[in-house]
């Protein structure tokens, strides 16, 4: 990974909270990989071959009247994101049950505790939509159940459904990083059921399962809708999120369409997630 070369923004945002909060959310939605919160702001990372001239423009707060945001960008060549990490990422705790640590973290008292590299995947529960999906496997009966974890980042909600007893998992990133630090995170936490796969739905032709999760966003959800559904078993459960709560009648209205029935809603800061019943 030495050699990646990443384009770096640093944003000043006033007032702080919740601006860099919410431009956090955005960025992550937009492409950004990794953030570094700074006394002024935060300072946003993405690989350059991501990165394009207009790769801000559906960040919504930066037109907002509400905050005043400056920043300024340079490519650079990171090399050290394990001490980057160790310097900004705080174990969280979900529900008091479950926690999400990096491997230099001290070994905590709850009944789950995940460890992830997080390097440069998005999933390490600090993000409101993975904390909901994280609740959702918590509050759920996962036991012997086969599993998809589609858009798996890290892996984190794929290995939370093996500890839950979920069996056999795929957890699908098309992404060759996420596939990679997610294959990883399994071995680091000695899962035994999971297989993580690179691709998109198109690897999905023919697989079955109990309980499918999705973390995406709002569009790629909508466009795969269809190939979900086709891989869930009867009285399967579906998780999504990775929109907004505006999001939610055309979510709805494609996951009817295919015969689905909304059974409970999750929000934190805007963020949702739902669950849908075959
Ligand atoms: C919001 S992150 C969720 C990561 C993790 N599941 C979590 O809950 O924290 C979405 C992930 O989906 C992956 N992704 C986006 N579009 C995809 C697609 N069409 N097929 C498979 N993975 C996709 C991204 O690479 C990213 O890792």
């Amino acid at each position: 990974m030495s050699n990646i070369i990443y384009i770096g923004y640093e944003f000043k945002v006033t007032p702080l909270q919740p601006g860099v909060e919410i431009l956090i959310a955005e960025l992550g939605y937009a492409g950004f990989e990794s953030f570094v919160e700074t006394e002024e702001g935060v300072t946003a990372y993405i690989q350059k071959d991501e990165w394009n001239a207009s790769i801000l423009d559906d960040v919504q707060i930066l037109n907002s009247e509400e905050f005043k945001i400056a920043y300024e960008f340079n490519e650079i060549e990171q090399t050290n994101w394990n001490e980057e990490w160790e310097k900004n990422f705080n174990p969280i705790i979900v529900d008091d049950v479950c926690t999400v640590r990096a491997p230099f973290h001290e070994k905590p008292n709850t009944q789950y505790d995940i460890i992830i590299e997080p390097k440069m995947s998005f999933g390490t529960g600090h993000h409101e939509t993975t904390h909901m999906m994280i609740q959702y496997i918590l509050k759920n009966d996962f036991t012997n159940k086969s599993v998809l974890d589609m858009g798996c980042g890290t892996g984190v909600l794929a290995i939370l459904a093996e500890m839950k007893g979920a069996k056999p998992v795929d957890a699908v990133d098309y992404d060759n990083w996420c596939y990679l630090n997610s294959i990883e995170n399994v071995e680091r936490n000695n899962c035994k059921n999971i297989t993580v796969i690179e691709g998109d739905a198109s690897v999905l032709s023919g697989r079955k399962y109990d309980i499918i999760i999705a973390n995406i966003n709002r569009n790629i959800l909508l466009n795969d809708m269809e190939t979900y559904v086709s891989c869930l078993n009867q009285n399967g459960l579906l998780f999504l999120s990775g929109f907004y709560n505006d999001d939610i009648p055309v979510i709805q209205e494609t996951c009817e369409k295919y015969l689905l029935k909304f059974e409970e809603k999750l929000e934190r800061n805007h963020w949702v997630a739902l669950k849908f019943l075959n």
